[in-house]
């Protein structure tokens, strides 16, 4: 059995003290909080402090796979993609990524405390023709553990992989602590060599408390629609943020100190950009625009894949975020908790066209009002109503009759 003091130890000697300024840093300061310096963040800061391994833990394990991940899609090549059974492609960076995640946080948390709620399952890799992604998966997850050099001469077996895989299967629910991950959210963005993010979630008793977003292709500048173009085209971030902490971004190869981030206070509509899915077929890209029309938003949306929306929009890229799925489709919890609250922490709302907030306290699947909706507290009330409004005229427009 893992004493917690060897856990401590190992975060510790994972993530070592660092002199930056920035709050969140002082986070990673090595020392036990004082009263003095949580000065006028008061219980907020107190509460934070709870999930403070878990986020270095999230890090640790969200950095590891970004990195097996940005390897596999610089050379991605064809037989490594096969079809799901939903027709979306999967690759061995979606199923090493899971595998290492969930290992990293069984090896180190409490024994008895691991609960994961997760996008992949191992069934078609322990089929006869899953044998050869297996044995590439195996590798690949010991290729990124060695160069990683922080857990000594560990290598894992296809069966540690398999079962690590595994653990993703839990049903979640109202109470208990869960973990939630997309190993690569935006699979379609991964293929296509475009954006995606390594999204992991921490529950408590069904509210999101922790996130931390990997997004290996975003560039550390901003990608505003309207700014300009920026020379530095390093790419590789990591947002992190726990309940009362805020929210901070780093540079995925340790190069640049994290800084906290923030959404944009922008409270004119019409200076406000918009970001939505790349995939026209994952969100209804015509409905947004009439949105963004009620609106005034005069920028072109930004369209990027997966959760790196939450982060660039946490860092004050844009400063809407509009989701909506074509009829009858179901969001998982996973394509949202980590983003959710780096959105939060850094100052930005998150809810549904109906304006409630997103409740994962019931299993894998969100159940809400026609789509997902993020801004800042002062463009809330417009952007819920022009999205009732653009909504109302859909459904208007459906029946053949004139919303008035
Ligand atoms: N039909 C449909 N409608 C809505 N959403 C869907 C749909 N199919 C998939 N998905 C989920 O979308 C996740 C990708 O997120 P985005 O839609 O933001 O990115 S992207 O535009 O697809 O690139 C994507 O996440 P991953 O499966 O992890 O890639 C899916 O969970
Ligand atoms: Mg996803």
């Amino acid at each position: 059995m893992q004493a917690l003091g060897a856990r401590r130890a190992f975060l510790r000697s994972s993530f070592p003290c660092s002199r930056s300024s920035s709050s969140w840093k002082a986070l990673g300061n090595c020392r036990a909080p004082s009263i003095v310096r949580l000065g006028r963040r008061g219980v907020g800061a107190i509460r934070s402090m709870a999930y403070e391994d878990d986020v270095r833990l999230a890090i640790k394990a969200v950095s590891l796979a970004s990195r097996l991940c940005q390897a596999v899609q610089r050379k991605l090549v064809a037989n490594e993609t096969q079809a799901k059974a939903d027709q979306s492609p999967v690759t061995v960076a979606d199923y090493g990524s899971q595998a290492l995640v969930s290992w990293v946080l069984e090896r180190e948390l409490p024994p008895g405390t691991f609960h994961l709620i997760a996008e992949e399952d191992s069934e078609d890799l322990r089929a006869e023709d899953g044998s050869e992604m297996l044995k590439r998966i195996t590798q690949l997850v010991n290729e990124t553990i060695a160069a990683d050099g922080s857990f000594g001469s560990t290598v894992l077996s296809e069966d540690d992989v398999l079962t690590a895989i595994s653990r993703g299967d839990s049903p979640g629910g109202p109470s208990g602590r869960y973990w939630v991950l997309d190993p690569i959210d935006g699979t379609r963005g991964f293929v296509r060599g475009d954006q995606y993010a390594v999204a992991l979630g921490l529950l408590d008793n069904g509210e999101v408390v922790a996130g931390v977003l990997g997004c290996p292709n975003l560039p550390l500048a901003s990608i505003a629609a309207n700014g300009a173009a920026s020379d530095d085209k390093a790419v590789g971030c990591v947002f992190a943020a726990s309940r009362g902490a805020g929210t901070v971004m780093q540079s995925m190869d340790g190069s640049r100190e994290a800084q906290r981030v923030y959404v944009s206070s922008v409270d004119d509509s019409k200076l406000a950009a918009f970001c939505e899915s790349f995939e026209a077929a994952h969100s209804k890209q015509g409905l947004t625009a009439n949105i963004a029309r009620i609106l005034g938003v005069s920028a072109p949306p930004i369209r990027i894949d997966s959760q790196a929306k939450y982060g660039a929009m946490a860092r004050g890229d844009a400063v809407i975020y509009l989701r909506f799925p074509h009829a009858g489709y179901r969001e998982k919890i996973w394509d949202h908790a980590a983003g959710l609250i780096v959105i939060t922490e850094a100052g930005g709302e998150v809810f549904d066209a109906a304006g409630k907030p997103l409740d994962f306290s019931m299993g894998r699947f969100l159940d809400l009002e026609k789509g997902i909706i993020a801004t800042n507290p002062s463009l809330r009330s417009a952007v819920l109503a022009a999205v009732q409004t653009a909504i109302k005229e859909e459904e208007s427009a459906l029946k053949g009759v004139s919303p008035l």
